[in-house]
This record gives C-alpha cells, sequence and structure tokens, in this order.
C-alpha cells in the first residue's frame, strides 16, 4: 500500500504520522511546495521508528509528483488555514486554486487513487476536487464529519461526565461554523438517547460549541487545529486500507440523497476499499430537513463562487 498525503503542515504532518504508528502503509510520501519542508518532517517522523516500532517508510518530496505514483490514497491538506476571527469560507481565494492543481498533479501519477479532502473551505474543496478529477464519486471523500462527530463526543462527554469512546454521536450537513448540524436527538451514551440524560440548555450548549468547535480552538492557538483533524483522516484512511466498511459522516457527492443533487455534503458513509461504499440516507426529522437544506444552500453559493473564480 502506498499513500500520499499533499500539504507538510500541522493536519498533514500529523495524519501522516498516525498513518505511521499504525503502519496503513508501507511506503508513505508526504509533498510540500515549500523547499525541504516534506523532507524535514518527514525524517522526524522516520526517527521516531525506532521508538515506536513503525515499519512505514516515509519520504518527504517537494512538489515532486513522480514520487507520488501508483498511490491507492492520496489526502490532500495544502492551503492556507484560517486564522482568529476568520471564517472557513474566506480561505476560498487561495485554497481553491491550490487544490485544484494539487489534483491534477495527482491524477497525472495516480489516476485511479482515492483522494481526501481536507482543505477548507472542505464542502467546496471537496466539489471542487470532483469536478477537476472526473473519478467516480465513490473515489473523492471529504474530512469534516469525523472530526466534527469527534468534538460532538467531546463537548457530551463533557456534560454527561462519561468516557467518549461510549457515545454514538454524528455530525452532518456542511463543514463551517453556521451549516454543521450536530444530530442530537439521534446521540446516545450506549444506547440511551442523550436528550433523556441532559436538560435542553445543555443540549443547546453541546450543539452550540460543536458547531464553533473549529473557531473556538483557533481563538486560543493562533491557527487552526491538527491533532484531532489529523486523527479523522486517518481514521478514514484507515477503515479504506482495511477495508473495515466503518460508518464515518464524510463529505460525499449527493445526486438526490437527502433531497440534494450535484452537490457535496457532509452524509454518513460506509468507508471500504473502494472508497465511499454506500451513502445512508436515512429519514431525517423535519426541523433536521430544513437544516440541512439550509446547510445546502450556503454550500450552494459557495460552490457558485468557484464558477466566478474562473
Ligand atoms: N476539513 C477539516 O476538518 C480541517 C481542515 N483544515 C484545513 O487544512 C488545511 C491545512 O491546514 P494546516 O495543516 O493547519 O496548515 P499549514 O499551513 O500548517 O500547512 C499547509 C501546508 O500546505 C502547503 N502548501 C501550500 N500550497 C501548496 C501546494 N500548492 N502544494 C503542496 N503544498 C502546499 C504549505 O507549504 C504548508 O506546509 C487548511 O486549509 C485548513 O483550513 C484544518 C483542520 C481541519
Ligand atoms: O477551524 C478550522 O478552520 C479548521 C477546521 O476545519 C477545524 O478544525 O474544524
Amino acid at each position: 500500500m502506498k499513500i500520499t498525503v499533499v500539504g507538510a503542515g500541522a493536519v498533514g504532518a500529523t495524519c501522516a504520522d498516525n498513518i505511521a504508528r499504525k503502519e496503513l502503509a508501507e511506503e508513505l510520501i508526504l509533498l510540500d511546495i515549500k523547499e525541504g519542508f516534506a523532507e524535514g518532517k518527514s525524517i522526524d517522523m522516520m526517527q521516531t521508528a525506532a521508538l515506536l516500532g513503525f515499519d512505514t517508510k516515509i519520504k518527504g518530496v517537494t512538489n515532486d509528483y513522480a514520487a507520488t505514483a501508483g498511490s491507492e490514497v492520496v489526502v490532500i491538506t495544502s492551503g492556507l488555514p484560517r486564522k482568529p476571527g476568520m471564517t472557513r469560507e474566506e480561505l476560498i481565494g487561495t485554497n481553491a486554486n491550490i487544490v485544484k492543481g494539487v489534483t491534477e498533479n495527482i491524477l497525472k501519477y495516480s489516476p485511479d487513487t482515492i483522494i481526501i479532502v481536507v482543505s477548507n473551505p472542505m464542502d467546496t474543496m471537496n466539489y471542487l476536487t470532483l469536478k477537476t478529477s472526473g473519478l467516480p464519486k465513490n473515489r473523492i471523500l471529504g474530512m469534516g464529519g469525523a472530526l466534527d462527530s469527534s468534538r460532538f463526543k467531546y463537548y457530551l462527554s463533557q456534560e454527561l461526565g462519561c468516557s467518549p469512546a461510549d457515545l454514538n454521536a454524528v455530525v452532518i450537513g456542511g463543514h463551517g461554523d453556521t451549516t454543521m448540524i450536530p444530530l442530537i436527538q439521534h446521540a446516545t451514551w450506549n444506547s440511551i438517547p442523550v436528550s433523556q440524560l441532559l436538560s435542553k440548555e445543555q443540549q443547546d450548549k453541546v450543539v452550540a460549541a460543536t458547531m464553533v468547535g473549529g473557531a473556538t480552538l483557533t481563538g486560543l492557538i493562533g491557527t487552526s487545529a491538527w491533532y484531532a483533524p489529523g486523527a479523522g483522516t486517518a481514521a478514514m484512511v484507515e477503515s479504506i486500507v482495511r477495508d473495515e466498511k466503518k460508518l464515518i459522516s464524510s463529505g460525499v457527492y449527493l445526486d438526490g440523497e437527502y433531497g440534494q443533487k450535484d452537490i457535496s455534503l457532509v452524509v454518513p458513509v460506509i468507508i471500504g476499499k473502494n472508497g465511499a461504499e454506500k451513502i445512508l440516507d436515512f429519514k431525517l426529522s423535519e426541523a433536521e430537513q430544513g437544516a440541512f437544506n439550509k446547510s445546502a444552500d450556503a454550500v450552494r453559493n459557495m460552490n457558485a463562487v468557484l464558477t466566478d473564480m474562473n
């Protein structure tokens, strides 16, 4: 198994680190445009191999796409992160060009790969990758729901005083401060609905904290988060590589599911060796479907910016 991670910054390097520790690949290429940066990070990570006991060979390259040839999975993290006070959507001007160029270069050497898009604004960057690559829709996945669902579990666990691992909770919609939809009515603690354990105020607090989870960390750190984003992406890679068929909220192209067409949004997806193997199209309540439609409108407006940029 050969995997490439594009962008050796905070998220890309953390994702690569997780992939190596889990030994998901024999060969892992880390590519960045900044001279020597991916090489340095890769050597640093390889110098943990003796300590951590992993066998993955990590190689860093500066913009050398030939080195990525034959990658079965490619993760795209290249692009600017937001600064405090910014929205993810404000990154579109810079990141659309980066993601489009990277996708074109990757496909020259790995025409049948599965791509996971992380760069923000993720829903629109995933849609752009779908349109740029011409790959079948099952081979393009956006990372956002894995992270947001894990954040949702974190905030729920804080309120319930329980282990996040005992929780089942899912975020769908867009990967944006106002577009994500934590499905609180469906969340359970070992099968017990959390809506029966938390007051309405507590539930509202958890939902609100989850939605601005990324912005909160950006305010604290000065740039956006990377540990949970890196781990969320690696979990998707793992489900592909090990053909786990895990149900992970992910950005996928919708063709009628949840009443939406020609858009990428986050919904529950079974992820296996063929990428997005099945979208679980379950019935939302009227309020949830209304929120989903509103998120779709917002993401569609962002997607329209791509046309204006051309
Ligand atoms: N979807 C999600 O849930 C999340 C998305 N993100 C997004 O991921 C992206 C990366 O975030 P960080 O790693 O924190 O940023 P970073 O600034 O630490 O790393 C980005 C890297 O991309 C590289 N890069 C820029 N243009 C490139 C190109 N054309 N080819 C190859 N490499 C290129 C830069 O040199 C830099 O090393 C941002 O857009 C951020 O908003 C971050 C966290 C979560
Ligand atoms: O907040 C950001 O800009 C980065 C991101 O998508 C996240 O951490 O959820």
